[in-house]
């Protein structure tokens, strides 16, 4: 009877191990699943990251690149700076030589007694007779048609003007070159003269303020070699059009190079350039009376 009880229980033992093991087995599974879920996402979280890192190292990269650009064309500024500030030192050195020949030359100019002074004005050929003089006003080849000043006129301008313009002659003369003067001193009643031709300050000064011309510190030159040939140059003179100003492009690439040569000495001899005029340059003192000489008291 026992028997047939144990017997019996068997199937039922082994239902009960079979069950044990499958819930076992499920569990297992179940744990493995989801520990793989777990590491897929881990695994989606870091190539996010990766990604994410990625396009922050484009920017940074391309922000790096920028900024090296940036800092190469500091540098390529700083540099041009440098040479700007040595040039400049140069061109103070330069000047500051001229004065000092500048005040020997005047020095030795008042030690002269033979020198005729009168009201701050010399006969440009007292101070420098290598000069070459062509004074346009004294002849009917001028933009009024007619002469202007007497016709034994000398060139006249004020004695620092005069010591200041030999200097420039001087450096064109060691490159085989002289100033050609086509006007200096000018008697302040033809200033009116030009005025009612051409009553426009770009060309003409306005009489009323007085041109620097009527104070002797005004000089209209051009430049001719040794042999009296004048240098090609962007216009005439009294040219009064754009294609006398300094800045004018249109003109020959002789002419222009020879126009900015002779800007170069000037202004580096104590003269300013007028801008809307090639051939004309103001002595940059400026600290001279205005004047209604008569060309005579030179003669
Ligand atoms: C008239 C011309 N040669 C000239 O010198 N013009 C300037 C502007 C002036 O009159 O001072
Ligand atoms: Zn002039």
């Amino acid at each position: 009877m026992k028997n047939t009880n144990r017997t019996s229980r068997v199937p039922y033992i082994i239902a009960t191990l079979l069950l044990i093991l499958l819930v076992a087995a499920a569990a297992v599974i179940l744990k493995e699943n989801r520990s793989s879920s777990s590491a897929e996402k881990k695994l989606e979280y870091l190539q996010t990251s990766h990604e994410e890192l990625g396009e922050k190292l484009k920017v940074l990269t391309s922000e790096n690149e920028k900024l090296s650009t940036e800092k190469k064309q500091l540098e390529n500024t700083v540099s041009e700076l440098n040479e700007t500030l040595k040039e400049k030192e140069k061109q103070s050195l330069t000047l500051k030589e001229e004065n000092l020949k500048l005040s020997a030359a005047l020095r030795s100019e008042k030690e002269k007694r033979e020198l005729f002074v009168y009201k701050g004005l010399v006969r440009v050929m007292d101070i420098d007779a290598s000069l070459s003089i062509d004074l346009k006003y004294a002849t009917d080849d001028n933009f009024t048609g007619q002469r202007v000043y007497p016709e034994d006129a000398p060139a006249l301008l004020a004695l620092e003007t005069a010591l200041k313009l030999k200097i420039a002659n001087e450096r064109f003369e060691k490159d085989g070159y002289r100033i050609r003067i086509w006007d200096g001193y000018r008697p302040r009643s033809v200033q009116d003269i030009f005025w009612n031709l051409v009553p426009d300050p770009r060309y003409v000064a306005d009489p009323s303020k007085g041109s620097i011309h009527n104070r002797g510190a005004s000089v209209d030159v051009t430049l001719e070699d040794f042999q009296g040939n004048v240098l090609e140059m962007p216009t005439d003179y009294d040219d009064f059009s754009e294609k006398a100003s300094r800045n004018y492009q249109g003109s020959s690439e002789k002419a222009r190079e020879n126009m900015l040569y002779l800007t170069r000495i000037m202004e580096e001899s104590g003269f300013k350039g007028l801008p809307s005029e090639w051939w004309h340059f103001d002595d940059k003192s400026r600290t001279y009376p205005l004047l209604d000489v008569d060309f005579a008291v030179f003669n």
